[in-house]
């Protein structure tokens, strides 16, 4: 409690603010704004990375993808995957042009193609080399730069030294998925190295991996309560309604899962979406909304990239994860899996939601 002349201020962890991490070749605006619509509840959303290259103009795709008329979420921060600054300022000007006051870097990507070149977490072995760029990018950038990063490349103890680097410089927040370049996605993320970021680091820190459930968010709660922000990637393509859990369980607390009789179904606090929550949803009211959401994100595919292969892949790749969401998912993540073309994809939508507008 904090005295100000005589008025008392009762100091409450500060509301966790809830990312939607970056994920390449499925994240893009298309898929953003539907979520946005259906789901919600994100506090900020990450653009998959732009590449920075010698040319001066984005690739038509990347600038599509950000921008802004495009985009109809609250928080939208472009990331820039570069390990040379000229290229990096280069991109965040035109990021600067376009209004953007943000930008993210990328030194987490762990595929060989990229690590191969000393980008992503590549970058994370030639501290010299990085230490310069940073200072280069931070003394001359117009925009505020976060980071999201890996611990290392091959050892969760190269982190200390990376940390010093990152904490001579104005990062505006720093986004820590623990594991290093060569475990990709397997093995667990290293809670204990992400504690002695939390001691060390002196920029507001964020928690990305592995948080596919209420209780998963728990769990980093109860060991980081000092964390106040967390990123979620593959928890929520397969719980798209994982961000308003969270959201609802900030405001009314973890015993408080039953609802008040005077509260409609899908109420929730506020900033939810435009959706609404998900506290007292029936089971049914849930499924339906994900044949909504699904349904909706086919029509925006095919509206914009045209009805065809390539937005099929695109469902199928969400179902991979989203199947887990539904009763009988393994089932359905094969019966996904065999259809051929966008037709049968949409036959098998009617049949297991049927009450849902196929759009
Ligand atoms: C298919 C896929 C694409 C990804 N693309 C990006 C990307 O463009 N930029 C980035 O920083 N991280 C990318 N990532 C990493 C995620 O943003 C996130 O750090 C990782 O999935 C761990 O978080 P999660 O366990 O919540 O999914 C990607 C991950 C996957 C699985």
């Amino acid at each position: 409690m904090t005295e100000i002349g005589t008025i008392f201020i009762i100091e409450w962890r500060t509301v966790m603010q809830v990312y939607f991490a970056p994920l390449e070749s499925i994240t893009g605006y298309v898929f953003r704004n539907v979520f946005e619509k259906y789901y919600g509840g994100i506090d900020r959303y990450f653009t998959p990375f732009i590449t920075a290259t010698d040319s001066k103009r984005l690739r038509n795709k990347e600038m599509r993808d950000i921008l802004p008329e495009n985009n109809q979420v609250g928080c939208l921060i472009p990331q820039i995957m570069s390990n040379r600054a000229e290229e990096f300022l280069r991109v965040a000007g035109q990021m600067a042009d376009l209004g953007y006051d943000t930008v993210n870097l990328n030194l987490g990507c762990p595929a060989r193609t990229v690590v191969s070149k000393g980008k992503g977490s590549g970058f994370l072995a030639r501290t010299v080399a990085l230490d310069r760029f940073l200072e280069e990018i931070y003394r001359e950038c117009p925009l505020k730069i976060s980071i999201k990063t890996r611990l290392g490349v091959d050892d969760p103890e190269e982190f200390p030294e990376i940390i010093d680097i990152y904490n001579q410089y104005p990062v505006e927040e720093l986004i820590i998925h623990p594991r290093v370049q060569k475990d990709y996605y397997k093995n667990t993320p290293n809670l204990d190295m992400f504690a002695e970021a939390v001691q060390r680091c002196n920029m507001p820190l964020c928690y990305n991996g592995d948080i596919c459930s209420l209780e998963d968010y728990d769990r980093i709660c109860a060991r980081f309560p000092e964390v106040t922000r967390v990123m979620i990637g593959r928890g929520l393509l397969a719980h798209p309604e994982l961000a308003l859990q969270i959201r609802e369980r900030e405001a009314y607390g973890k015993e408080q899962t039953a609802p008040s009789s005077d509260e409609g179904a899908g109420n929730g606090p506020q900033n939810m979406s435009g959706a609404g929550g998900m506290r007292n949803l029936s089971e049914k009211e849930r499924l339906n909304r994900i044949g909504a959401y699904a349904n909706a994100l086919c029509k925006a595919y095919c509206e914009a990239y045209g009805p065809g292969q390539p937005v099929l892949f695109k469902m199928k790749e969400l179902w991979d994860f989203l199947a887990d969401s539904m009763p009988d998912g393994k089932k359905l993540r094969k019966k996904v899996h065999k259809v051929q073309r966008l037709d049968g994809y949409q036959r098998l939508m009617r049949e297991v939601f049927p009450e849902i507008d196929p759009l």
